[in-house]
């Protein structure tokens, strides 16, 4: 059983998507829970029996800890596992040989996030982050200090600001053209779309062209970089293998360097492409950008490079964090509100009726037309709350010991904030498991401004305080302009399914993401 349990984890931490094959996983973990049984009981004994620990369920085992505990939707069964042994929404529980925190509800994630903020602001080591993002000196996996606060001013002041993000809506318009033009002719041929393939690609060039201007599409560059970021989300996703190694055993050394294999094939991959792209970059024949188009990602660190005092695998780091943060986010949370708008037709009609009261036969809703479609905005934060594209945010790390509650939450501790069950918490929200734009547009509400930061952090899609997402304007900009002509443009319906209203599949398949488990194929009507 627990070995079962083992084995699927090391499948959602995508280590079977390695060269090993999962079966030598399997039998390396065997052998690491036999060599470690006696070190392990050592050390529980030190963490865990004399101190007013947060409560944890029982059944921990040896190596494993509280893993077998876990189904394949980890964020229901640590929900689960809060509503029966948590307190506070306190729960603490080893995975594998790491003591983590889960925390589910609003006064637990005050403290983590605002009250202890800086105690619980870094990320905790990870070797597969480190090799494919140099150090890691990127923003997402760097330790907290002053490292990661200089990067992270480069990249709020000079990169994702709202006037940055501005500057780049005529590309992003382009864009979203290209994809309606496709779905235009499916529509005219009748034939179905796959929503998910669209929405992903767009997602991907708005970053691609963010980051590497004009040339973003040169030799299918866009398609490598969303296959590269593919296999780093896969890399990085659930929990991984070093976890589960105890430090000093004999043997780890042999075991890392197993495990690191895959992430320095990848690091190798990423570092030939940037090399390139930078190449071309420092070119003097290269093309300034345009009066439409701001200086691309690339151009704005490295003319910022000697100011900050970035190397080069800075910047390529850096970079990593823009395909892996910015892709992905903005493309799920598209393709699951355009799955619950389906199932919610009478919202569709009023979203359409926003959007197309911009008047009639327009080219396209452009950024400037958004401002007054307050429902849109609303439909976006429903579906982040229902299906906030990373459950448990990523994973703080506490730097010193910290009291929470009378609790002790012991300095080294990995805190992993269930930002999905926050979301559907009933004693949060009114009617929870219903897709309900109105409640952000309503006073019981709050202002909705301020609860998009977190007043009270019941809602967290974008996480809160010093790590908070630094991508907000970047991924709601990428976002409200496709939702907006998606809308405009076209009516939708399911495949074989047209004219009865019927809805789609809303299955879950749990990563470091929460995806969809089914592709969303949709069939589009000119109206
Ligand atoms: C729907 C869109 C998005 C969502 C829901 C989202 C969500 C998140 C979340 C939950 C975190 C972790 C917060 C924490 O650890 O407490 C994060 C961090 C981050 N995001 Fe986003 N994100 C989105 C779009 C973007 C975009 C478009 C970019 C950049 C182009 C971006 C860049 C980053 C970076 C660099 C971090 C790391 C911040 C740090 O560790 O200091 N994100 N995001």
């Amino acid at each position: 059983m627990a070995l079962e349990a083992a084995n699927h984890y090391l499948q959602l931490a995508g280590v079977h998507g390695t060269s090993t094959p999962a079966v030598l996983l399997t039998v390396l973990l065997l052998l690491i829970i036999r060599l470690a049984w006696v070190r392990t009981a050592t050390a529980s004994t030190r963490f865990g029996k004399q101190q007013q620990l947060p409560p944890s369920p029982p059944g921990k085992l040896p190596i494993i800890g509280h893993l077998h505990l876990l189904g394949s939707q980890t964020h229901i069964s640590i929900r689960d596992l809060d509503a029966k042994h948590g307190r506070n929404g306190l729960l603490l529980l080893r995975i594998g040989a790491v003591p983590t925190l889960f925390v589910s509800s609003p006064s637990a994630a005050e403290a983590v996030l605002r009250t202890h903020d800086q105690i619980f602001a870094s990320r905790p080591p990870s070797m597969a982050a480190n090799i494919i993002r140099y150090g890691p000196t990127d923003i997402a996996f760097a330790p907290y200090g002053e490292y990661w606060r200089q990067a992270r001013k480069l990249l709020t002041t000079h990169m994702l600001s709202a006037k940055v993000v501005h500057s780049f809506r005529h590309g992003r318009q382009e864009e979203v053209r290209l994809i309606i033009n496709k779905i235009r002719a499916a529509a005219t041929r009748g034939t179905a779309v796959d929503m998910s393939e669209l929405l992903s690609g767009y997602t991907n060039d708005v970053v691609c062209r963010a980051v590497l201007g004009e040339s973003h599409r040169k030799e299918g560059r866009n398609r490598l970089f969303s296959e590269l970021t593919e296999i780093n989300v896969s890399l990085l996703g659930g929990f991984s293998l070093e976890n589960y190694i105890p430090p000093n055993m004999v043997m780890a050394d042999a075991l890392l360097r197993l495990v690191s294999v895959k992430a320095q094939r990848l690091n190798k991959r990423w570092d030939d492409l940037f090399n390139e792209i930078i190449e071309e970059h420092l070119h003097p024949s290269k093309p300034s950008s345009g009066e439409q188009q701001a200086a691309d990602f690339i151009d704005l660190l490295l003319s910022l490079k000697e100011e900050y005092g970035l190397t080069t695998d800075n910047i390529k780091a850096i970079l990593v964090d823009m395909f892996e943060a910015g892709i992905e986010t903005s493309y799920l949370t598209l393709e699951y509100g355009m799955a619950e708008l389906m199932n919610n037709r009478h919202i569709l009609t009023k979203l359409q009726e926003e959007v197309r009261s911009q008047g009639k036969k327009l080219d396209m809703i452009t950024e400037e037309d958004l401002s007054s479609m307050a429902y849109l905005r609303a439909t976006i934060k429903e579906t982040l709350r229902m299906h906030p594209p990373a459950p448990f945010l990523l994973p703080h790390f506490s730097t010193a010991d910290c009291k929470i509650d009378g609790y002790l939450i012991p300095a080294n501790t990995r805190v992993l904030v269930n930002a999905w069950a926050l979301g559907r918490d009933p004693s949060s929200w009114e009617r929870p498991e219903d897709f309900w734009p109105e409640r952000f547009l309503q006073d019981q509400d709050g202002d909705v401004d301020t609860q998009m930061r977190g007043k009270d952090l019941r809602f967290l899609p974008f996480g809160f305080g010093r790590r908070i997402c630094p991508g907000m304007n970047f991924g709601f900009a990428t976002m409200e302009v496709m939702l907006a002509n998606l809308m405009y443009h076209f009516d939708w319906d399911v495949p074989n399914m047209v004219g009865t209203g019927a809805g789609v599949d809303m299955a879950e398949s749990f990563g470091l993401t929460l995806r969809r488990k089914e592709k969303l194929q949709l069939v589009p009507q000119i109206p």
